[in-house]
Order: structure tokens, then sequence, then C-alpha cells
């Protein structure tokens, strides 16, 4: 395996501008998923996320701005090799400018597929707008369509508002509509088929998501969590699933066709990622950017590389070469798995990471 990149500075070869090896790691993947973080800010305080109390925004001037992402999105689709954008945060419908931010990426890349992933608040006033601006397609996050567990669990009242966000996507023609849900022991654990019922009664895609070590509150234990085992049994009450034959595709959920139990009916599929129980980093694709334009090479590095400060220095073809080349070094530098050289979240050697996931980009 090399240790230096081919192409990079310390390799000694000339620099390939992107082209030739794209964002490539030492372990031979490489990340074709871009994955863009627009704000650290949410209005809702998940206990697997946020503290009850939130944290500490970070301030206009250090945020990408439009036209910075814009040019970003652009090095990365035009020289290395980024096939798709997903737009995240903290929660990306609270940028007030995401909508020129999706028109304008629509009108630079016209066949990018372009994601956003977001809790649904605010999200039936946006729909229409964010499908006429070009986004492709949503994910939304609702763990639960109970509102005392919601409640608990987002420490906020708007499931209504929520529920309301995904019918009017799916009004304005934002298919398929991925919902993502994590399951908390004692909170929303045992409204789980429910909630696939209801998601399958609408066309709905859900996946159920491991719990993973990204909260703010330092609370996750291996212990606690609730695994993709667990999921699978706690579903098999009312359902049975049986795997899906779509190949899988570096995608992180693994998809089941679900069917009442004893029937042969298809009702849909659902997905379980098992980001902690059976990880899937040998096939990873992704790279990200934090809101203020640090490459994470992984979910879990505790490595950042700043891309703000050269793309603020100029913006001629020297300053796109350094921004491309320093995004190919940081990529160069990912880890195997879970932020180590090997996967094992909670083992003894996993240091969780200062951030949390809001503040990395989901
Ligand atoms: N460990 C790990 N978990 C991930 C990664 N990407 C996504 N996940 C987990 O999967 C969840 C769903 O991710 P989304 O971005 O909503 O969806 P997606 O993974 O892009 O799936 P598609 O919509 O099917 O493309 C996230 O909230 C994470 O919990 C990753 O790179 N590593
Ligand atoms: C960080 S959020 C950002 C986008 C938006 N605010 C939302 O909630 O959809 C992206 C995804 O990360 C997931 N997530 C957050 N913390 C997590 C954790 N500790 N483990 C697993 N998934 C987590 C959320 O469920 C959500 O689907
Ligand atoms: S998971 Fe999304 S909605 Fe929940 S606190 Fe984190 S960023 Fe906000
Ligand atoms: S933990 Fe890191 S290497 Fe593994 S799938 Fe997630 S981002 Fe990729």
């Amino acid at each position: 395996m090399p240790e230096v990149r081919p192409g990079s500075e310390e390799s000694g070869a000339p620099r390939l501008g992107g082209t030739e090896t794209g964002l490539l790691d030492q372990f031979g993947r490489v990340a074709t998923d871009m994955r863009l973080s627009l704000t650290d800010k949410c209005n809702l305080r998940c206990q697997y996320c946020m503290p009850e109390a939130g944290l500490d925004w970070l301030k206009k001037d250090k945020l990408l701005t439009a036209e910075e992402i814009v040019r970003l999105v652009g090095l990365g689709v035009n020289r290395l090799g980024v096939r798709e954008l997903r737009l995240t945060g903290g929660e990306p419908l609270v940028r007030a400018d995401l909508v020129e931010i999706i028109a304008a990426l629509r009108r630079n890349h016209p066949e990018l597929p372009i994601s956003l992933t977001t809790n649904g608040v605010g999200l039936a006033k946006k729909a229409q707008a964010l499908a006429d601006a070009g986004l492709t397609r949503l994910n939304v996050s609702m763990d639960t369509i109970q509102h005392d567990a919601f409640l608990e669990l987002t420490r906020r009242p708007f499931l209504d508002q929520v529920k309301a966000g995904i019918e009017a996507a799916a009004a304005a023609g934002l298919k398929p509509i991925k919902i993502n849900a994590v399951l908390l022991r004692g909170i929303n654990d045992t409204t789980a088929g429910e909630l696939l019922q209801w998601s399958l009664d609408r066309g709905y895609e859900l996946r159920f998501i491991e719990q993973m070590p990204l909260d703010a509150d330092h609370g996750w234990t291996r212990e606690g969590m609730i695994t993709a085992e667990e999921i699978r049994a706690l579903l098999a009450t009312d359902f049975e699933l049986s795997p899906d034959p779509r190949a899988r595709d570096g995608a992180p959920a693994e998809r089941f066709e679900v069917r009442h139990a004893g029937t042969s009916q298809l009702l849909g599929t659902v997905g379980i990622i098992a980001s902690v129980t059976e990880p899937f980093c040998a096939d990873c694709r992704r790279t990200r950017i934090t809101a203020e334009g640090k490459v994470m090479s992984c979910l879990f590095s505790r490595t950042e590389v700043d891309l703000l400060e050269l793309l603020r220095a100029g913006d001629s073809e020297d300053d796109d070469d350094a921004v491309a080349a320093r995004w190919q070094d940081a990529m160069w530098a990912k880890p195997k798995a879970h932020g180590m050289g090997h996967p094992g979240l909670g083992d003894a050697d996993f240091v969780q990471p200062d951030r949390s996931m809001s503040a990395i980009g989901g």
C-alpha cells in the first residue's frame, strides 16, 4: 500500500489537478459521494445528537457562503470525481439561502443528484420551492409518530409540522422519500412497528439507524444502544423481513422486503443502517465538508483539514488547484474505519470525536 498519495506534493510527481485520482484514499476507496453541511444550527435537540441547551453556533463569517459552496461543489464535480451531493447540517432548512444555493448548483450541474437530509420542521412551506429549484430528493428524520415520544426525544413539540412537511414533499414530487429513524431504548423503541406501517401505507422508505457515539453529551454506550439485530427482532412481531435482492452498492442501509407474517403480498421495503454492529466502512464512498469548510474524511475522524482559508485566499486557477489538492490529501489520509485502523465503536481504543453529528453533517 503506497504511503504517499499519488500526485501529492510529497510524492514528488507533478500535481494531477485532481482528475486522475479523484478523492482516493490509502486503502483504495474512492469518495464520490459529497456530503456538505450548510449550517451547524438546528431547531431540534435530539438526545442522540444535541445537548438540551444547544451548542455555540458558528458566527456567520465562519460559515461557507453560497458562492463558496457553489465553488467547492464545482471543484468536487468537475475535478475530483464527485458524483452525488447530499446537503445536510445541523438543519439545512434554517439556512435562509437554501433555495438559492440549490438553484445555483442545479444551473451548474444539470445531471447531479442533489439530495437533502432534514428534520422536516418548516418543510411544508418550502417543499415546492426546493423541488422547483432542482432538488432531486430528500430524507426526513422522524423517529416516531407518537407525540410524547417525539417530544421526549427531540425536546420540541413539532411532530405535526414534520408530518406535514413529509406530505408536502411527496406532493411536490420529491420522491422517493426516505424516513430516517434512530431508536432509543425506553423512548421510541416500542413504536418502531407502527412507524414502519405508517411509512409503508404512504410509500415512504423507512430506515432504522443504529445510534452512534456522536452525541454532544457523550451519553452513548455500546450496551445501551439498540442493535440491528434487536431492530429486526422488534419488527418481527408484526412483519416478515427478507433480504432485498437489489444490489447494496455501497449504501449504508441494508434493505429488506416487508410482508405481513405468513402472507406473500409485498408491502414495501425497510432499511437498517448498522453502522456500529455491521459496519460498511470497506465500501465507504463519502467525503464530508463541515459548515465552516473543513474536510472530514470519516464521520469519526479526529483530524479536520481546513479549505476555507484557501478558498478565501483567492479564486484564480492556482487557488482552485490548491483547494483541490488539499482536499485530496485530506481524503488520502482517511482512516480505515470509525476514525481508526479497524472497525470498533466502543472498543477500548475508540475516542469519540469532539464534534457532535450536528456539527459534522450527518
Ligand atoms: N458510520 C457511518 N454512518 C453513516 C454514514 N453515512 C450515513 N450514515 C448513517 O446513515 C444515516 C442515514 O444517512 P442519510 O444521509 O440520511 O442517507 P444515506 O446514507 O445517504 O442513504 P440514501 O438516502 O439511501 O443515499 C445517517 O444519519 C448516519 O447515521 C457514514 O459514512 N458512516
Ligand atoms: C445530523 S442530522 C442533520 C440533518 C437534519 N437535522 C436531520 O436531522 O435530518 C442527519 C442524520 O443524522 C442522524 N443522527 C444524528 N445523530 C446520530 C447518532 N448519534 N447516531 C446515528 N445517527 C445520528 C439523524 O437521525 C439524521 O437522520
Ligand atoms: S439529528 Fe438533526 S434534527 Fe436532531 S438535533 Fe441533530 S441536527 Fe438537529
Ligand atoms: S465510519 Fe468512516 S469509514 Fe466508516 S462508513 Fe462512516 S465515514 Fe466511512
